[in-house]
């Protein structure tokens, strides 16, 4: 995928993407090797079905990556992160298809920096992640 190099004054207020992508049982292992969370929550049935959740569920910091290509893919390679703020409100099973959604709410021209709305919603449109994020345009 190419990665589109923008200047700051393309942005504005408002401005959204959505970058939607089906969880798989291959993603959660992966992402378990990739991050050492081997949490028994994401990796064994028989415990989760203990918990109150009655099953697996997915790594709430792999869905809340998705977040990242969901900015990458809109605010572009001159884009770099400053800061993101998460809440996890809802549970993620394998199977689900996942929408990571990125809107401008806050512009500061100055510094170059651009404030957004930040989360993600499964298949039935309930809201999984919730949260903020900040980017700054390198772009001169
Ligand atoms: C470490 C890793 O390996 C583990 C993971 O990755 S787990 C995967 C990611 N997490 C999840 O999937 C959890 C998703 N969230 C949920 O399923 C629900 O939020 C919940 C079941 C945990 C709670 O839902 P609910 O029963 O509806 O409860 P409330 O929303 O009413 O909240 C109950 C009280 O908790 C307080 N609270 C909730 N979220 C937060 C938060 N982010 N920060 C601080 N406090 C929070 C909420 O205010 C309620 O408090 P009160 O005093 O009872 O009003």
């Amino acid at each position: 995928m190419a990665y589109e190099i923008k200047k700051y004054d393309e942005f504005k207020l408002g401005d959204k993407n959505v970058f939607t992508k089906t969880i798989t049982e291959t993603d959660v292992i992966m992402f378990a090797g990739i991050s050492g969370d081997f949490n028994p929550v994401h990796m064994n049935e028989v415990y989760a079905k203990t918990t109150m959740f009655q099953g697996r569920i997915v790594h709430g910091m792999f869905i809340a990556s998705l977040l990242g290509q969901a900015g990458a893919s809109f605010f572009g390679g001159g884009a770099i992160y400053i800061g993101h703020t998460q809440k996890f409100t809802a549970p993620v099973r394998i199977g689900d298809t996942i929408s990571a959604i990125v809107e401008v709410t806050e512009m500061i021209p100055e510094k170059k920096i651009i404030k957004y709305r930040a989360y993600c919603q499964n298949q039935e449109g309930k809201i999984v992640v919730d949260g903020e994020a900040t980017i700054k345009i390198i772009t001169q």
